[in-house]
């Protein structure tokens, strides 16, 4: 098996555990028992690791691939994971958020919202060919996001303004699209050569 499958395997198995985790209502005992099992798998895995200045080798920047991406990475398990295609511009995001989610109950918290559409506001500024940092991310809330139920992300650019770029996205349901439940407005900024080599000079020599 590929090491990218590998990761994705791991990732989905990490995801799982993190959903049961979440929900179990198990005695004391059994949560005991798993805590000792898991610090076993997480040492062997602990054997070989990297640090913040090193990229994952199964990554590829410039290509697109992060396997760890905490929205959308399948190796993550933080992510969703979010999956988007850009059509005609327009990005389209997929996904259902589990209890690991939740801040209201059977809603999902909104720091999780803000994280979803961060990233698919990203993937619209990087589709247009304007790759920037967010330096501004405004939130409208408008109805809760419910949890365990399937959601369906918009965003698009609205303007590019040298190397400043404004997009806006949605949050909905798949099951009524039109209604929107959270929408954003972002700010994104190109880097100049000296700011990318001051944040990201030791990724990039490597
Ligand atoms: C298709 C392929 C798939 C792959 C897709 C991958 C998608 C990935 C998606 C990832 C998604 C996740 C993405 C993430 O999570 S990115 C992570 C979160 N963002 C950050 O950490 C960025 C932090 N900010 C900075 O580091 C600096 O601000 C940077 C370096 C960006 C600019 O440096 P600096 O601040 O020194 O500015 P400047 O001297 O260059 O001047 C630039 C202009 O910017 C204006 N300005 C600054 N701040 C703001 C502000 N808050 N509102 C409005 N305007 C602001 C400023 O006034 C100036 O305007 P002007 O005077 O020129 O008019």
């Amino acid at each position: 098996m590929e090491r990218r499958e590998a990761i994705t395997e791991l990732g989905e198995a990490l995801r799982l555990l993190v959903d049961q985790a979440t929900t179990t209502e198990m005695p004391a005992d059994d949560l005991l028992r798993a805590a000792a099992e898991l610090r076993e798998v997480a040492a062997r895995l602990g054997v070989r690791t990297r640090d913040r200045s090193t990229l994952a080798s199964a990554d590829d920047l410039l290509g697109g691939v992060r396997m760890y991406n905490p929205v959308t990475g399948g190796g993550s398990a933080l992510a969703p994971p979010l999956h988007i295609e850009v059509v005609a511009g327009v990005a389209i995001g997929r996904c259902t958020l589990g209890l690991a989610f939740e801040g209201p109950p059977r809603f999902a918290h909104g720091g999780v919202s803000a994280m979803l559409l961060d990233q698919i506001l990203g993937h619209a500024v990087v589709a247009s060919g304007n790759p920037g940092m967010t330096v501004r991310l405004d939130m409208v809330y408008r109805a809760p996001v419910p949890l365990c139920t399937p959601l369906r992300l918009t965003a698009e650019v609205q303007q590019v303004d040298g190397r400043r770029v404004t997009a806006t996205g949605t949050i909905a349901t798949e099951a009524e699209p039109d209604t929107v439940l959270v929408s954003a407005s972002g700010t994104f900024m190109g880097l100049r050569a000296d700011q990318t080599k001051r944040l990201f000079g030791p990724v990039l020599k490597a």
